[in-house]
């Protein structure tokens, strides 16, 4: 059996945890090293409600590659250090799998231009749930027949970046299938700033903050005398973990970057 040694940047957060967590429960997984914020130096074991991994944990990325020798970053942090991480890690040639999402298009394009250089594997995808992955998919295809289209998608009160990066996705995949259309009345006028949301390309985008939510999102095409709404909804972060092992064990055959899931699903 293969030994894939990994380091987590984000263990104490929702999703690093959860991490921890499918990690413990697969045997060809190696968690060597975590990256946090804090308690340098200690080991995850340590740490109040995480499993009993004798993993140390650094806070300093440099520091944590020359000491461990890792295949993979698996990072779920924030944006701003998402793509710190993911931009450090194909430098050091550890391949990256991220589900940190608010990266812009830009950073996106230097870290594919990166891992391409290095010819290092990555996978970044803002959803790693097959539910989401699909509910994009479908998306995809319907927007061929109903070029009217807006995206609400609903998080809990404690994320940070909006819209979420699966409506971008969303809203990038229903690009590739309809020309630029600016959709409601070409006379309308927001009374109050941001009432109709963001706007991508013509399509709106609508983001709902609230406690008590997961990650939930409709893709709502309208026509002529008929709706199709296409729904998804996360209701536990155990429904990302199997796309991200999907996604550590694809990332160590691959040699360039892969934003987006459905790239690696057959
Ligand atoms: N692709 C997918 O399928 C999914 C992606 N996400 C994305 O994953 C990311 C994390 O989400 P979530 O777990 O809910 O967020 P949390 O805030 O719960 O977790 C983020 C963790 O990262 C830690 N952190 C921040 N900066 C650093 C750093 N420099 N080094 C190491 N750790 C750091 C935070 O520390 P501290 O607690 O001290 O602030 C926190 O523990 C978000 O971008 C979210 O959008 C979420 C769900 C699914
Ligand atoms: O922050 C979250 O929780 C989630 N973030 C990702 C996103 O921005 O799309 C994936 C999922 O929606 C949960």
């Amino acid at each position: 059996m293969s030994n894939i040694k990994v380091v987590v940047a984000g263990p104490r957060g929702r999703m690093g945890s959860e991490a921890l967590r499918m990690i413990e429960k697969h045997d060809d997984l190696n968690l060597v090293a975590c990256l946090d914020m804090k308690h340098e130096g200690e080991r995850i074991k340590d740490i109040p409600g995480l499993p009993a991994f004798d993993a140390k944990i650094f806070t300093d990325i440099d520091q944590c590659f020359q000491a461990v020798d890792a295949d993979v970053l698996i990072d779920l942090t924030t944006p701003e250090y998402g793509y710190l991480h993911t931009k450090t890690a194909i430098q050091y040639g550890v391949r990256p799998v991220v589900g940190t999402t608010g990266f812009t298009s830009e950073q996106l394009a230097e870290l594919t231009d990166l891992a391409e250089e290095k010819r290092i594997g990555a996978v970044i995808a803002p959803n790693f749930a097959i539910g989401a992955v699909l509910m994009m998919q479908f998306s995809k295809w319907a927007a061929k027949y109903f070029p009217d289209v807006e995206i609400i998608e609903k998080h809990h009160d404690q994320k940070l970046d909006a819209p979420s990066g699966t409506a971008v996705k969303t809203a990038e995949l229903i690009k590739q299938e309809r020309e630029k259309k600016q959709q409601g009345h070409p006379n309308e006028q927001e009374t109050i700033q941001g009432a109709r949301g963001a706007n991508v390309d013509g399509m709106h985008i609508h983001s709902v903050r609230l406690p008590g939510l997961v990650a939930h999102q409709e893709v709502i095409f309208g026509s002529p005398g008929e709706n199709l709404t296409i729904k998804h909804d996360s209701f536990h972060r155990q429904s990302f973990m199997s796309g991200i092992k999907f996604s550590i064990d694809h990332v160590m055959k691959l040699d360039v970057l892969v934003y987006g899931l459905e790239n690696l699903l057959e």
